[in-house]
């Protein structure tokens, strides 16, 4: 391509938006494998469970399993990645390779989370996890650095919500605090297990002056965001996207109840995942999505990708769904990244260089 293609608005697809610097905060480790990784480690590990046993059919097989419309079944598809991430090598190549998948899809930051307590059935420490997982996530960087880009990879720590361990997960996640754990969040099945179970782990964070998110308002409604923020004190929403619950659209206007308006006056931002939340119900289709909505209202709204693997999707592959089904701008992706980069978890000085060395520019060349 010469000089000249480059000059003026770049056109708005997948090859231009995998072009734009992008950031991701909600992308779970053990949702993100690539299908030949699995298979790799299924033979080195001795798991003979797997569904199927050549790539693109084991690929096609989680996509097809997600689109369960239940979360529920959602999360079922998950025990055959976590049965090949219980090994130093399994958590260190898996974490090496989202790594090194992000950056060539023009990520340039991430918050990769996945929860510790499910990966100890080969007798690893929960803190030995996380030091392999690190270790990937480093040798990622180091091989993105030595191809001549850059991705800043960060960890947040998830705790299983229908179990029991979260305090000690936020107990681990501050131990790790200056080796690129930056926050804590829980997870899994939303129904009947409302996140105030889990106060105690959320108030040890705030005591520490640490950050948190919460999966709520995704498979269950309102309350369970209400819970998130009035009683646990949650930094952001993961999904967060059943506000739109808390939104009355019957008159000329959208009328905003209370909890909607904490939320957006707060700034409280939203890690919606377009593709998760139809194939798990939450929402009927893409065009439906209340994104649309929610950013026009002036929520903060961020884009991400939830489970890679899947929603055989990437972070590119969302910004192009809402670009399809909303007809944004390249100005208006801008404006999603850095609403995510905004509310990353890193010190703000980290953050505010990364939106005027590397965001702003890489955008001011696609916008032309
Ligand atoms: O969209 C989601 N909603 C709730 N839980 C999820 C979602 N995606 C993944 N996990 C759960 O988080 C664990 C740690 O990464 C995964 O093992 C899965 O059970
Ligand atoms: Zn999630």
């Amino acid at each position: 391509m010469g000089a000249d293609s480059l000059r003026g608005p770049q056109p708005l697809d997948l090859a231009s938006i995998r072009r734009a610097p992008k950031a991701l905060l909600h992308d779970h480790l053990d949702g993100g494998l690539r299908p030949a990784t699995i298979i790799s480690l299924a033979e080195a590990c001795g798991y003979d469970k797997l569904p199927a046993d050549d790539a693109v059919a084991l690929g096609t097989w989680f996509r097809e399993s997600a689109y369960s419309g239940s979360l529920v079944r959602y999360l079922e598809t998950f025990a055959h990645t976590v049965a090949v991430m219980q090994t130093p090598e399994g958590l260190t190549r898996v974490a090496r390779e989202c790594v090194e998948d992000l950056a060539d899809d023009g990520v340039v930051y991430a918050e990769i989370r996945f929860a510790p307590e499910q990966h100890l059935e080969a007798g690893l420490s929960l803190d030995e996890v996380v030091e392999h997982t690190l270790a990937g996530f480093a040798e990622g960087e180091s091989a993105v650095a030595a191809s001549g880009r850059t991705i800043r990879v960060v960890c947040l720590l998830t705790a299983m919500r229908h179990a029991a361990r979260s305090l000690e997960i936020a107990e681990l996640a501050l131990r790790f605090r200056d080796r690129g754990v930056v926050g804590f969040d829980i997870a899994g099945a939303e129904a009947g297990y409302p996140p105030s179970r889990h106060l105690d782990a959320f108030e040890h964070m705030r005591a520490n002056n640490a950050r948190f998110t919460i999966h709520a308002g995704e498979a269950f409604g309102l309350p369970s965001i209400h819970e998130a923020i009035a009683f646990c004190g949650a930094d952001r929403l993961g999904h967060g996207v059943r506000i739109i619950d808390d939104i009355d659209r019957t008159g000329s206007e959208p009328t905003l109840g209370l909890v909607a308006n904490y939320v957006r006056d707060k700034r409280i931002p939203l890690e919606l995942c377009p593709t998760s939340n139809v194939q798990t119900g939450a929402v009927e289709s893409l065009a439906e999505h209340p994104f649309a909505l929610l950013a026009e209202l002036r929520f903060r709204v961020t884009v991400n990708t939830d489970n890679r693997l899947l929603g055989d999707t990437t972070m590119s592959n969302e910004m192009l769904e809402l670009v399809t089904a909303f007809g944004y701008g390249w100005s208006d992706l801008e404006r999603f990244t850095i609403n995510a980069m905004k509310s990353a978890f890193i010190p703000f000085s980290e953050r505010l260089r990364l939106i005027d060395h590397v965001i702003k520019p890489g955008f001011a060349v696609l916008i032309g």
